[in-house]
């Protein structure tokens, strides 16, 4: 804004110029007047314009000052939230994008009343013309918002759309390849593009004819303002110095007017903006992580834990409550969409319970810190997903860490083998190209889960899919873990006598009770979802 005072003051020079010119070197012929004036009126132009400048790069610097201080921040949150692409950045590029290109012009435009209240000092009658001018320009602005905001909304909705149906048919490539959906998927897209392109039409219809008015007052106003103009100083109402100043200075609060309604769509998106962004920050901070002094141990606790999923009717658990000394191996069983997933969501943290407490040693999961979570605790999901990067960064899960621990997290995953013959070993990239089994996949996925000995290791169906080798590896896998004292919770839908030896506890869900565990007396809990714990 100081920037903005000096640089609108400056801008009196031209007037003033103009009125020293005509009315007093035109009449004193004097050379020397004229000379100075003009190297005058040179400099105030110079400094305007450094001036400018200085505003400029200073606007363009706290832009990027203010995405830097909230965008990794905002990624950062949606993520552990579970969000890739939170709705927040967008608007921090609303803002950021204002504050670059659409401050300066509403700093600006407070001058327009004082200009306009100097060419009523030059005459009144000029002064009217071009507040009639300013605000019929106004008037066009703000319909032309009205008028093209939905059409605007409805073009961005359907180019999302469009991009989604892409996005999802290269995530699901080979269904597309299998079921030759290419045709289908295709008219999808088309079909989204052509509801943009209509949208779009739209748009321009309305937006188009305005702008040709908005156009069009820019020239009628110059002219009206000349011609009205010299009908004063005919009438010698107004000097020609005075009549032309008048002009210029009308002319600037006409230009400021224009430069901030054209941004007036970006400081609406703006402040908008402002406000979602400033109620997410309003948010209350989670509650303060219970941090006790040194690593918790694999001792894992459920205290009456209840979980319902957001939509469904019930509980999908009601008090369930068990515990696993350090070494100790959980087996979770249960038929399809009994909760097994579920179950060791909330065991890893990623899910709240809505009663009761999961505690890893003395420690609550769920408010533990992210960075101490991913320490202690491994996980293995049901779907394996690898991140486009090199096989040691994704065992390392992208953290800097030496190749001891990466090695040794394959190693005992039953996955170095298979690693260094790959042409790269290591370094090599996991994308389309390489040739990876889904076991070995999943081996990868295991020594991510691993990696650096966690407290607590979480399975979901490791066993699916797999060969019998495979299995072996992975119960020796596990067995390696139980005895370096880590807890193991894994969840199987099907059979595995084999791995039943080494199972400590079991936990079955959804009241099914599988074949193979005929031996074991299992209590029923009562109340609905009908789970049922052994020991
Ligand atoms: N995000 C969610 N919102 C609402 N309901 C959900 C959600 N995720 C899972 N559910 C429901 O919770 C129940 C348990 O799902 P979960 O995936 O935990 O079962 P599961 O035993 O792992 O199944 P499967 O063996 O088929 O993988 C199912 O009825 C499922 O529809």
């Amino acid at each position: 804004m100081i920037f903005g005072i000096f640089i609108n003051l400056l801008r009196f020079s031209g007037p003033l110029y103009l009125i020293q010119i005509f009315d007093r070197v035109i009449s004193s012929r004097s050379i020397e007047t004229l000379v100075a004036l003009t190297a005058a009126a040179l400099i105030a132009l110079v400094a305007s314009a450094a001036l400018e400048t200085v505003r400029r790069r200073m606007l363009s610097r706290w832009s990027v000052w203010i995405e830097h201080q909230l965008t990794t921040e905002s990624v950062r949150a949606g993520l552990t939230a579970g969000v890739a692409n939170p709705p927040v950045l967008a608007n921090i590029e609303k803002v950021s994008g204002f504050v670059e290109r659409g401050l300066a012009p509403w700093m600006d435009v407070v001058w327009a009343p004082i200009f306009l209240l100097c060419v009523y000092f030059i005459h009144p009658v000029l002064c009217m013309i071009a507040s009639a001018g300013i605000a019929l320009l106004i008037g066009l602005s703000v319909l032309k918002d009205k008028l093209t905001r939905e059409p605007r909304q409805a073009e961005r909705d359907a180019a999302k759309q469009a991009k989604e149906v892409l996005v999802s048919a290269d995530r699901h490539k080979d269904v597309v390849g299998a079921f030759a959906m290419a045709d289908a998927i295709a008219g999808r897209w088309g079909k989204s593009k052509i509801d943009g392109f209509l949208q779009r039409d739209r748009l321009n219809a309305r937006g188009v004819s305005i702008d040709s008015a908005i156009r069009a007052l820019g020239r009628g106003f110059y002219i009206v303002l000349l011609a009205s103009g010299i009908w004063l100083f005919l009438n010698n109402h107004a000097t020609l110095g005075g009549l032309f100043a008048g002009r210029l200075i009308a002319n600037f609060a006409y230009k400021m007017v224009d430069k901030a309604v054209r941004e007036f769509r970006s400081l609406r998106e703006a402040r908008e903006g402002y406000s979602k962004i400033k109620a997410e920050l309003a948010r209350p901070a989670s509650e303060e992580p219970n941090l006790l002094p040194g690593t918790p141990n694999g001792a894992l606790n459920l205290d009456e834990v209840s979980f319902k999923h957001g939509g469904a009717r019930g509980d999908l658990f009601r008090k369930l409550s068990l515990s696993l000394v350090p070494g100790e191996l959980l087996l979770v069983m249960g038929r399809a969409a009994t909760g097994k997933t579920t179950l060791s969501r909330l065991l890893i943290g990623l899910l709240k319970p809505r009663t009761g407490q999961i505690r890893l040693g003395d420690m609550n999961v769920t408010r533990l810190p992210d960075y101490i979570r991913a320490e202690v605790i491994g996980y293995l999901p049901q779907h394996i997903e690898l991140f486009e990067g090199t096989v040691a960064q994704n065992i390392a899960r992208f953290q800097q860490s030496g190749m001891d621990d990466v090695v040794s997290a394959a190693k005992i995953a039953g996955i170095h083998d298979s690693i260094i013959r790959l042409s790269q070993g290591y370094d090599t990239l996991l994308d389309d190209s390489v040739g990876l089994s889904g076991s070995e996949r999943k081996r990868i996925a295991l020594a991510r889960a691993l990696f650096r000995s966690p407290r607590l290791i979480v399975l979901d169906e490791p066993f699916a899919n797999l060969d019998s080798s495979s299995r072996r590896t992975l119960e020796a896998a596990v067995k390696l873990m139980k005895d370096s004292g880590c807890s193991v919770v894994v969840t199987m839908s099907g059979r595995s006598k084999r791995f039943l030896g080494m199972v400590d506890k079991s936990l079955i869900l959804g009241g099914q009770k599988p074949e193979f565990t005929d031996h074991i007396e299992v209590p029923v809990q009562p109340s609905r979802p009908e789970l049922r714990s052994v020991k």
